[in-house]
């Protein structure tokens, strides 16, 4: 029988979790604060920040958002970007993406305090994650959001387990490898050049897909009983009947994967919420480390199996 991982289920425990420890800090003086930053109208964009604002306010976080117009230019946007680092007030620092495109996405992700860094985007985050320093990092939402769920499915240790990741981008496909790799997988990354993915796809325990192609994953692309997780979010029309309708899907083809999977993520309800729900988590976890209390580690159990070879040569 395929479970169908319920990612709802899970982002609401780990929310309930961050709602305690915040009311904890609260006892010693601290209040975790988050700023959301959003530039242009992009209709999925604002309903993303919403959520993010309002989670954190239901947290009892100090939350506040700033809506820029579309023509914000770069200047005015790190300007505010250094203003929030320096704000004592507040803890993590999101600027939503996509920026538009008179904004040069880099820059304005490296001008975020990596202390504040709660995105984990800047690069002394990224390094932390590829080179295994994650108990002071700050771990990108999206794939620390899909480890919970594949430990969930698969337990904590994941060591020996052949991982096969489908996408490579920044956001998700490469700190997800990272992760996998750090929890003892045998890690493949297959993108867009890949031969025969179907064959590569084939030998997974793990399989990610995060590359945006709406139901590109087929029944046959997957080892039965693999754990699936699927992070694609495509809009597609509901019908093919000309009519404006819209459903979403993901990367993977849900209704024929399952037939063989051992377990897999639905779209919507499945990563998307856990995305939300660590970023509540990684603020949590600034807050705490401002004030010099030890941080809570929402993976604590997957790394205390995980082999120590940061100074590996090999
Ligand atoms: N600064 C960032 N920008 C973006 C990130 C990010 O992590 N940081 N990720 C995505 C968008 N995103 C959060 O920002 C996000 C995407 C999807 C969901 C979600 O819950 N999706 C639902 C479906 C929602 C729908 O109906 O459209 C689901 O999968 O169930 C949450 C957050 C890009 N930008």
């Amino acid at each position: 029988m395929t479970e169908i991982i319920d990612g709802k289920v899970a982002s609401q425990d780990v929310v309930a979790e961050v709602k305690r420890l915040s009311a904890e800090l609260a006892v010693s003086g601290g209040t975790p604060g988050l700023a959301v930053v959003i530039v242009g109208e992009d209709p999925a964009s604002q309903v993303y920040v919403a959520s993010k604002s309002r989670m954190a306010s239901e947290c009892g976080f100090h939350s506040v958002q700033y809506s820029l117009s579309s023509d914000t230019s770069e200047n005015e946007l790190v300007d505010l970007v250094c203003k929030l680092n320096f704000d004592p007030q507040i803890h993590g620092i999101l600027v939503q993406l996509p920026l538009p495109s008179q904004i040069d996405t880099g820059r304005i992700i490296q001008a975020i305090a990596p202390e504040k860094d709660v995105d984990g985007f800047n690069f002394i985050n990224v390094g932390k994650v590829g080179t295994g320093e994650l108990g002071t990092a700050f771990i990108p939402c999206t794939p620390a959001g899909a480890m919970l769920l594949i430990e969930r499915v698969r337990g904590k240790d994941l060591t020996g387990l052949n991982a096969v990741v489908v996408g490579r981008s920044n956001i998700v496909g490469k700190p997800m490898a990272s992760l996998l790799l750090a929890a003892n997988c045998t890690v493949t990354i297959a993108h867009r050049h890949t031969r025969d993915l179907a064959t590569i796809t084939r030998t997974a325990d793990i399989l990610v897909v995060a590359v945006g192609k709406p139901e590109l994953v087929k029944g046959d692309w997957v080892k039965p009983g693999a754990t699936v997780i699927d992070v694609g979010i495509n809009r597609v029309p509901a019908l093919a009947d000309g009519t404006r309708r819209t459903t979403l899907v993901g990367d993977v083809d849900f209704g024929a994967v399952k037939r063989s999977a051992g377990a897999i993520t639905p779209v919507p309800g499945g990563v998307g919420p856990m995305t939300i729900a660590m970023l509540m988590a990684n603020t949590l976890v600034s807050a705490y480390r401002a004030v010099g209390m030890v941080a809570p580690r929402f993976d604590e159990a997957k790394r205390s199996h995980m082999d120590d070879n940061r100074f590996d040569v090999v």
